[in-house]
């Protein structure tokens, strides 16, 4: 017998085999799993193939509040997954120190070998990381910063000033806009380098690639088994011998910083660095640095540009809260200079709400963050919302749903920045109820370590904008344009974080104010 004829027959009794095992396995997961009772979509009751599928058409979000419609608070959505939707089960899995990370985040690594502080399951190995990179977003650290980010701050708002021609140049795709200053600034603060996104065509083929590789991740997350395909090795090497990639303006972005001074910059790098010759326990290597700057750019740079995108396109269909935010910001401060962190940023309550607003409709993190409870997390039963789970189940809420459920946002498709304010003047907080059900940074140990630079960046860049410019959409692109999903939101395509185009908006300078960025120097 030849070669060929004995591949075939080796394939023929694969298939063979095969094909009652996946009868016994389907057969098993319908009518013998312990997750048997609860209800879901027929196909996720059988395989990940479900989350992997809408993962790729990256809606993975929009489908699980659908599902949550059709199948009601608790839905099986793998064969061992569950997704919940009530605070009560946010605070049991993810304010609980008796859970991991689910082991679906061994495949959100480009090297499963090397992890980062967002991927890592083993508790011990993520403190260590935790420390080393939030030390570089406190607060402290960020007044630090703050000059440099209002710099590249500033550069935005000064490419908002309409070109003297007019004409149609003018509509500005906000996404765009928001993306390239948020990746500036994260390569700032990540390794002291001036991406100049902004400015500059040369690095912007970066963005894509970035977005492709957490698409490509977010499926392996619903799906581990595909990774095993081994398909993005190939991938990953062709973009190194092209040389523009990510990943290779990774490299190149850390080989910069390396030639540099320790101190040279307020960067990720000058705090990562000490720790290459720390004693065992708290020494890393370079290759961590590199790893961790993999998932430090997108969730410093993505996640903000995501939110702000948001509320550009929140503020620019509803004019009166775009008014009485404008009236808040130009009657706070006296000058653009004045707009900084502090108290009196702080002081702008509505802003908050406007911001907290755009998160709750549409979180850049919009999925299901899975957990699981692992045997180094003990034994003792993991009750979720009143339901015990079976070991090696992954469980999670998901973030859009939750932020849609009538029961803690009535009419949650409508844009209600009141709803994050004091109901009366003697309260000065904001319902319990609905920061119960706020979820956009998530919580517990692995909640977001980012969320004060978050807060200040997203509120200096609306603050300086509304100082300046007014803004609508653009006419040509309507009310419902090609940024806006079937229920009238704001339009993200999942990928673990979120792309997105548009708004399409058009500004017009307020008074004579423009001249004063007319003067800078970019
Ligand atoms: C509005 C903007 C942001 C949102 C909505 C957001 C959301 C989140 C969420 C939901 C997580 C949890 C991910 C998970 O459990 O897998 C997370 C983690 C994280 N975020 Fe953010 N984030 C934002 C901005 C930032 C910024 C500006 C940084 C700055 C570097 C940052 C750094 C991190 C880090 C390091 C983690 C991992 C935390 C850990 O596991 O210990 N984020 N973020």
């Amino acid at each position: 017998m030849g070669v060929f004829d004995t591949v075939v027959l080796t394939a023929q009794y694969a298939v063979l085999l095969l094909i009652p095992y996946l009868i016994l396995l389907g057969g098993y997961r319908v009518l013998a799993h312990p997750l048997r009772h609860y209800p879901g979509p027929p196909l996720a009751r059988l395989s990940d193939v479900y989350g992997a599928f809408y993962a790729w058409n990256r809606n993975l979000y929009l489908r699980t509040y659908a599902d949550h419609l059709n199948y009601g608070p608790v839905i099986r959505q793998g064969p061992n997954k569950l997704v919940f939707n009530s605070v009560a089960a946010v605070h049991d899995i993810y304010a609980n120190d008796r859970v991991s990370k689910s082991l679906s985040y061994v495949a959100y690594t480009v090297n499963p070998g090397k992890t980062n502080v967002i991927n890592t399951v083993n508790k011990p190995v993520h403190r260590v990381k935790r420390k080393l990179v939030g030390a570089v977003v406190t607060e402290r650290s960020m007044r630090t910063f703050e000059p440099t980010m209002t710099e590249q701050i500033d550069i935005f708002i000064k490419l908002l000033l309409p070109s003297p021609q007019g004409s149609s140049n003018n509509v500005v795709n906000m996404s765009t806009r928001c993306r390239h200053l948020g990746m500036d600034i994260a390569g700032y603060l990540g390794f002291g380098y001036a991406l100049k996104l902004q400015t500059d065509n040369e690095n912007r083929f970066l963005l894509p690639g970035m977005n492709g590789g957490l698409w490509r991740l977010n499926i392996y997350m619903q799906y581990p088994s595909l990774r095993k395909l081994g398909y993005e090795i190939v991938e990953i090497a062709l973009t190194f011998i092209k040389g523009k990639g990510f990943l290779s303006t990774l490299t190149k972005m850390i080989q910069a910083r390396l030639a540099q001074d320790k101190d040279a910059h307020h960067d990720l790098y000058a705090f990562m660095a000490d720790a290459l010759d720390a004693p065992d326990g708290d020494k890393i290597s370079l290759s961590e640095i590199w790893t961790e700057g993999i998932s430090f750019l997108p969730a410093a740079g993505d996640t903000t540009s995501a939110t702000l995108s948001a509320l550009f396109f929140y503020l620019s269909r509803n004019a009166h809260c775009r008014r009485r935010l404008a009236d808040e910001i130009r009657s706070t401060f006296a000058s653009s200079d004045e707009i900084r962190g502090g108290a009196q940023l702080t002081s702008c309550r509505y802003l908050r709400a406007c911001i907290d607003e755009a998160l709750r409709m549409s979180p850049p993190v919009p999925g299901t963050l899975w957990r699981q409870q692992l045997p180094q997390d003990g034994d003792a039963p993991w009750v979720v919302d009143g339901h015990v789970i079976p070991p090696g189940t992954q469980v999670g809420v998901s973030h859009y749903a939750l932020h849609h459920n009538e029961e803690y946002f009535p009419d949650p498709f409508s844009f209600k920045p009141e709803r994050w304010l004091p109901a009366d003047e003697v309260s000065k907080e904001p319902s319990a109820a609905n920061r119960a059900a706020f979820v956009a940074f998530s919580l517990g140990a692995r909640g977001c370590a980012g969320k004060a630079m978050a807060y200040l960046e997203v509120g200096l860049v609306s603050a300086k904008t509304l100082w300046y410019f007014d803004f609508e959409p653009a006419s040509e692109y309507g009310a419902l344009g090609r940024d806006t999903n079937e229920m009238g939101e704001f339009l993200l395509h999942d990928v673990f974080t979120s792309s997105h185009d548009g708004p399409y908006l058009t500004f017009t300078p307020r008074g004579d104010l423009w001249k004063e960025l007319a003067g800078q120097g970019q």
